[in-house]
């Protein structure tokens, strides 16, 4: 392995992101450690710098290698960096926790919010690890993986408490395709995130049936002030939503056919049923799940939040994508911003 100049990072786990986020990393001078809970994807990475499953064709650099073991992967690294499924993210981490070095900043990629507690990422990597929220952060934004790992230019938002530990971390993950903006706002960035999945969701549906840009356009605008709305209450600064990881995210995830949340809700919108959805992808589409948790929020703080509850009740198989469309027109008039 190379001697980069910055340290070792390790990354959990070797899925589409946290591979292609590896890339980012390597390419701005970072040893990295890829954690994969399958042995045959560490080796490949390992034997042919390529992982086959998620990021086919893409050769990873050299400063990038994989283990399935924890331990060693988080041996010496300042930097832990976390890229599970959102809903898998508690019992991942209460295994790993106990090797995760005492000053380490641990960086959350994922964007859900947990079933049940409602939790953010955040706040679950805060419990399981006792964590202050100058070691925790998110980097959240319009990236997604199979372009960053292409290295087209994207740019990002790397969130903590403390903005010198968010200057640091921008230091670490600024490569030459990869611009990271610092932001204090965890809160805003971890609700923009998980909320463009399940607005996704909707412009997917739109799209499975049939609809064209004027629809989606609506979604999009009051599906993010219906994010805002929420974050705003919970008590985030309303320009995160303005920013890349509100608005950049959003449009990036409801206009690009590599989105897995629109390409879920395109299949709902076309008749399949989640279950088939499910059976016919590996990959995570975390709005199938954080809709739910969204809108228990969502009612838990009192905030109208139809895009939420109507994509709930689809992904659960209590309305068809139709019967939404037909229910968001039927809603009470009022004005636009209240
Ligand atoms: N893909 C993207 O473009 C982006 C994704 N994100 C976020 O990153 C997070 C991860 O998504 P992404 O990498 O795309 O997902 P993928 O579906 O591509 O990969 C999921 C990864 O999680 C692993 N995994 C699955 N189940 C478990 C489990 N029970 N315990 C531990 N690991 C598990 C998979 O391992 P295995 O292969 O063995 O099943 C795989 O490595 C999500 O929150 C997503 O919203 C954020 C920005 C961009
Ligand atoms: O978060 C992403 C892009 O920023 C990836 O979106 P999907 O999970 O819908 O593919």
């Amino acid at each position: 392995m190379t001697s980069a100049p910055h340290g070792k990072v390790a990354v959990f786990s070797a899925g589409s992101w946290g591979t292609a986020f590896s890339i980012v990393l390597a390419d701005a001078g970072n040893d990295v450690t890829l954690w994969a809970r399958r042995p045959e994807v560490a080796d490949a990475i390992n034997a042919r710098h390529e992982n086959v499953d998620y990021l086919p064709g893409i050769e990873l650099p050299p400063n990038v290698d994989a283990t399935t073991d924890a331990e060693k992967a988080l041996h010496g690294a300042d930097v832990v960096v976390l890229a599970t499924p959102s809903q898998t993210l508690r019992e991942n981490l209460t295994e790993w926790a106990p090797h995760i070095e005492d000053d380490a900043v641990i960086v959350s990629l994922m964007k859900g919010v947990e079933l049940g507690s409602l939790n953010r990422m955040s706040e679950v990597i805060h419990q399981v690890t006792g964590a202050g929220p100058e070691r925790i952060a998110v980097i959240s934004g319009p990236n997604l993986a199979k372009e960053i790992a292409r290295r087209e230019p994207a740019a990002s938002v790397v969130a903590c408490a403390d903005e010198e530990v968010a200057k640091r971390l921008q230091q670490r993950c600024h490569s030459p395709a990869f611009r990271p903006y610092t932001s204090v706002d965890v809160l805003g960035c971890e609700l923009g995130g998980a909320y463009k999945n399940v607005v996704g969701l909707a412009v997917g549906m739109a799209v499975g049936l049939g609809f064209g840009d004027n629809t989606t356009a609506s979604i999009i605008t009051r599906g993010l002030a219906e994010t805002a709305r929420l974050a705003m209450k919970l008590g985030a600064n309303p320009l995160t939503l303005m920013g890349l990881a509100g608005l950049g995210d959003l449009v990036a995830t409801c206009s690009s056919p590599l989105s897995r949340n629109r390409s879920f809700g395109e299949k709902l919108g076309q008749g399949m049923t989640t279950e088939e959805i499910y059976a016919s992808t590996r990959q995570v589409a975390e709005g199938a799940k954080s809709c739910s948790s969204l809108r228990a929020l969502a009612e838990q703080y009192g905030c109208d939040a139809p895009v939420a509850r109507y994509v709930d009740e689809v992904v659960a198989g209590t309305m068809t994508a139709q019967d939404m469309m037909d229910a968001v027109l039927a809603r009470d008039t009022k004005a636009e911003t209240d």
